[in-house]
């Protein structure tokens, strides 16, 4: 495949967002919000190339996969196929395309119907869209199709759970090939099998895509997966792609910092390659409120600071830990009352404020520029004496970042490559770090 072929499936601003307003969520926050599970994908995916979409478990990986291909009404958006809009369309005026845009899931056997014979399972689909002239020789393509998966024809009648999970997944992956499709989203195709399986379906979906010239949209949180069988990646994080690349590049160098992060976590070869595993800060925010300005924000080792900011940019971002966690209303000072009380500890306001910035702020206060720290101490102070508003309000005067307060743009940073960070942005507000 060439990095310069035609798109085949392209997302402009994709979005689906889930309504919660029956859910549990709702009962709790008592309002009826908005899953965003993908908010606002470009994509594209070119002829004949493999794409693995990576990123942690929830940022929107399946729901993606799932809206391109239409198995979800998109909210926002639209969704190219060959140049042809095919955005939210369903039924009968989306049959013409559903033979050329297939799937392979994640658990095979609860994608087969269980009451079908793998025979009856390949020709339905060859049925429904026109392919073979008669039952007979829908059965030998069915025979054909099998052996190409390295399965044996003569089990044309057997049923799904006769098969090993393994087999399964190959008879997934004859069922997409059944209709000659020309895209197939692969949604974590192997995560549910054996590794010395997982090898083997994915070299018989690489030797399959060159036969048959596929394009393949490759879902999965494994990145050692991703090196073997992507020619691109995009990296995704609570619902936005921040890192497209071809995939030894992305393995040299990473312009988002949430990419350096997942890549820092991959086993190395070389035991003296540089940069140790990147523990990111908290957890991943709910994508019913995702943060303003760059999403990763709350997390992100290298958060700009202020231009201003008199220190190194690592005492800032432990700074910016504690007020994200003042923000989230993750301290809870009762809790550090209660604590100190029953460790037999002083617990007047000012003992729980101090056992506050010792156990939330990382490092030592000590350490930080004396505004910081005053900023610092005020603020847990204000938060003691239950003014979470303001304490919130007093650290983000003191500590403000440009992350917080702009989208980054998707920029180019050099050919093939997109990034949406601040930090590689010649237009961007904030000044990059000097230890960057
Ligand atoms: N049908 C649905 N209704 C409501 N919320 C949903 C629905 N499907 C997915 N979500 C939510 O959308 C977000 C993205 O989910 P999605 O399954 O697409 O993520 P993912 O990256 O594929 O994760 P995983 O690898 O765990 O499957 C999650 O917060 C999930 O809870």
């Amino acid at each position: 495949m060439s990095a310069d072929s035609d798109p085949v499936l392209e997302a402009d601003g994709l979005q689906k967002y889930f309504s919660q307003s029956d859910g549990i969520v709702d009962r709790i926050l008592g309002g009826g919000g908005k899953v965003k599970a993908v908010d606002g994908v470009d994509l594209e995916l070119r002829a004949g190339e493999t794409l693995a979409v990576v990123g942690e478990s929830g940022c929107g990986k399946s729901t993606l996969g799932q809206t391109l291909l239409n198995l979800h009404a998109p909210t926002g958006g639209t969704i190219r196929y060959r140049g042809e809009d095919i955005t939210g369309l369903t039924g009968g005026s989306m049959r013409p395309y559903r033979a050329e845009l297939q799937m392979i899931f994640q658990d095979p056997l609860a994608s087969l119907n269980p009451r079908q014979t793998v025979g009856d399972i390949l020709a339905a689909p060859m049925e429904v869209h026109g392919i073979g002239d008669s039952s007979e020789d829908r059965r030998d393509r069915v025979r054909e199709l099998l052996e190409r998966v390295g399965l044996e024809a003569r089990h044309i009648d057997r049923y799904p759970a006769q098969f090993s999970g393994g087999q399964q997944q190959r008879v997934g992956i004859a069922r997409a090939l059944a209709v000659e499709p020309d895209v197939i989203v692969a949604d974590e195709p192997v995560s549910a099998l054996d590794v010395s399986v997982q090898a083997q379906i994915l070299n018989l979906l690489e030797g399959l895509q060159d036969e048959f010239g596929v394009s393949l949209l490759f879902i999965t949180h494994d990145l050692s997966v991703v090196r073997q069988v992507a020619d691109r990646v995009a990296v995704m994080y609570l619902g936005e792609i921040v890192e497209t690349a071809p995939v030894d590049e992305l393995f040299e160098t990473q312009h988002h910092p949430y990419s350096e992060a997942l890549l820092s976590a991959v086993p190395r070869i070389d035991p003296d390659a540089r940069g140790g595993r990147i523990v990111l800060e908290g957890n991943v925010p709910s994508p019913l409120d995702p943060p303003t300005g760059c999403r990763f924000h709350t997390r992100c080792h290298r958060v700009i600071p202020p231009a201003d900011w008199p220190a190194d940019q690592p005492t800032f971002r432990r700074a910016f830990t504690l007020r994200n966690r003042v923000e989230n209303g993750e301290i809870d000072p009762k809790a550090a009352r209660r604590r100190l009380e029953a460790e037999g500890e002083p617990a007047g306001d000012e003992a729980v404020a101090d056992h506050i910035v010792d156990t939330s702020l990382p490092g030592s206060v000590d350490d930080l520029p004396p505004e910081a720290r005053e900023a610092v101490e005020t603020a847990i102070g204000l938060l003691v004496a239950g003014e979470d508003g303001e304490a919130a309000d007093r650290l983000a005067a003191a500590l403000p970042s440009p992350c917080t307060d702009e989208v980054p743009r998707l920029v180019e940073p050099s050919r093939g490559r997109t990034a949406a960070c601040h930090r590689i942005d010649p237009d961007a507000p904030g000044a990059p770090m000097a230890d960057d």
